[in-house]
């Protein structure tokens, strides 16, 4: 694609707006001075959340001109780089050298990043820590060489939920997202404590807020990275600045023949335009966990949502005593891969292999003694683990699971106080403020219902086709109708599954038919 037509040229950040004591000016000079060219990107921060450049595409599309008022506050962290002119497709537009990044082996030589390699830490995210302990000492030497960078990253990270307070939190309720924010945080202070026994000097330079503060800094803006055959992880200045969106429009590397990390452009971006980087194809959870934000119409170009939901899946106790039996068959093949009794799985509306595993898991947990016997003495290859019954093993079976499904997920959705009425009413009007955390906590448990209503009517269909009593065609009509109607993934199910069903008892009634033919 060609960039589009000439539109007006934005004054230069720089020039316009920011004095030479700026701290983008000396940050954008410390690199330019070290040998780095963006010579057609300018960087910018947005004073009101709201202006038209965000670090969403809203604006692109809905107002492409390039009219964002600069912020006068040298403090805002909202920020993003913007291209100064039209750009062609393969234009390198970033390229930063070598000297310029902070890398995980510059984490590993400083003392303490010595003392976690010499005691063996286990910790939870080790590459990340490397790069936290390399800024969170370095940063205390007024003359350090990454002084300029420093500067510019953002000190509060208010938006990261680990940072959340205890009402924005309450925004959650009914997700799953809470327990992983607080593990996320207990790692964290794990992490902190175990160094800091062997190694004091980490207090001494950094209090558990200051390394919390660096692990959601390393996390937002590292790149994973192969340089010179080495992989490894590392803080790439002014590479950091760009904004997420999908479809990806650029792509980075680091470049063994310059020495240089370098974006480049995939296709025409126009003067004025913010530049984005792809963060991935995501799930809302990964983007606000890791991010801070979460994506309003977090869709694929061909549809697909990465949203997911975790789906949980007790076994329930046995009524009677008669069932001793049957009850510890099924807890030891519950339990046969070492998984526990409470099975989750996080699934998104696909018909992808955590789809398969929950079906199967479903039809483990629904079956009775003689289903039971069934799946566990199919012999040792056939089913491994509760996740490998993927197909049907009889249509009673069948609807239990689908009602065992539909009760699981409709007791999920009473777990959340407001409904998806409600959500995308909230999100239409005014009252949550673009990119504020109360609206990614809206976004967020929004997209988390919309899976679970999704998997609601997936039983529902499921049980619908499992009863009928339907010929051939009328069969093919109903899977028809389902893609139609309800979602491609469910008819697939309906095709495959129940399909799969009709076909196994013409089968068994046809070799009934013959065994009880003959003329003995
Ligand atoms: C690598 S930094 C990108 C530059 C960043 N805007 C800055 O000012 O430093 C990642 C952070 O930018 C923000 N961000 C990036 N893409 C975003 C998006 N699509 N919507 C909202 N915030 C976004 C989030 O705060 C995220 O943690």
């Amino acid at each position: 694609m060609s960039v589009a037509a000439p539109t007006p040229q934005p004054p230069s950040l720089s020039s316009l707006t920011l004095a030479p004591t700026s701290k983008y000016t000396i940050f954008e000079n410390w690199l330019l001075s070290n040998g780095a060219k963006f010579p057609d990107l300018e960087l910018r921060a947005y004073d009101d959340p709201t202006s038209s450049s965000k670090p969403d595409k809203e604006s692109k599309t809905s107002d492409p001109s390039p009219s964002s008022p600069p912020s006068t506050d040298d403090d805002s962290e909202m920020r993003g780089v913007h291209a100064l002119r039209d750009l062609p497709p393969n234009n390198v537009c970033v390229s930063v050298p070598r000297k310029c990044l902070i890398t995980v082996e510059m984490g590993k030589s400083t003392s303490i990043g010595q003392a976690i390699l010499r005691n063996n830490l286990d910790l939870d995210a080790p590459k990340h820590v490397f790069l936290m302990v390399f800024i969170l000492k370095d940063r205390k030497d007024s003359n350090s060489f990454f002084k300029p960078y420093y500067d510019i990253l953002p000190p509060g990270l208010n938006n990261m939920p680990i940072f959340w307070t205890p009402e924005e939190l309450k925004l959650l309720t009914g997700s799953y997202l809470l327990k992983q924010i607080s593990d996320r945080k207990e790692a964290i202070t794990e992490d902190y404590n175990l160094i800091t026994s062997v190694c004091p000097e980490l207090s001494s330079i950094a209090t558990l807020q200051d390394f919390m503060w660096a692990r959601m800094c390393v996390c937002s803006r590292n790149f994973g990275l192969l340089i010179n055959g080495l992989r490894t992880s590392a803080l790439v200045p002014h590479a950091d600045m760009l904004n997420h969106f999908r479809p990806r429009e650029t792509k980075w590397t680091f470049d063994n023949d310059s020495q240089c990390f370098t974006i480049t452009t995939l296709q025409g971006i126009r003067g004025g335009d913010q530049i984005y980087d792809s963060y991935g194809q995501k799930c809302n959870h990964r983007f606000l966990l890791n991010y801070g934000f979460a994506v309003e119409d977090n869709k694929e170009q061909d549809g697909f949502c990465p949203n997911e939901v975790p789906i949980e899946i007790t076994l329930q106790q046995q009524q009677s005593a008669d069932d001793d039996n049957y009850s510890s068959l099924k807890t030891e093949f519950w339990t046969r891969d070492s998984s526990p009794i409470t099975k989750r799985v996080r699934v998104c509306v696909s018909n992808n292999d955590n789809t398969k595993s929950l079906l199967s898991m479903l039809r483990v947990a629904a079956s009775n003694g003689a289903e039971l016997q069934a799946i566990t003495q199919a012999g040792p290859y056939m089913y491994r683990s509760v996740k490998d019954v993927r197909f049907s093993i009889g249509v009673d079976n069948e609807i239990r699971a689908m009602e065992l499904l539909k009760n699981i997920v409709d007791e999920q959705m009473k777990a959340y106080p407001t409904s998806i009425k409600e959500d995308e009413l909230a999100l239409k009007g005014p009252s949550l403020v673009p990119y504020s955390n109360d609206r990614h906590a809206r976004i967020q448990v929004l997209g988390e219902k919309r899976v679970l209503e999704h998997y609601s009517e997936f039983a529902n269909s499921a049980i619908e086709c499992l009863n009928g009593e339907l010929g051939d065609d009328e069969f093919d009509q109903m899977v028809e109708k389902v893609g139609r109607e309800k979602h491609h993934t469910i008819a697939q199910y309906v095709k495959d599954v129940v399909g799969g069903i009709r076909r196994e008892e013409r089968r068994r009634e046809r070799k009934e038919g013959e065994e009880g033919g003959g003329h003995f």
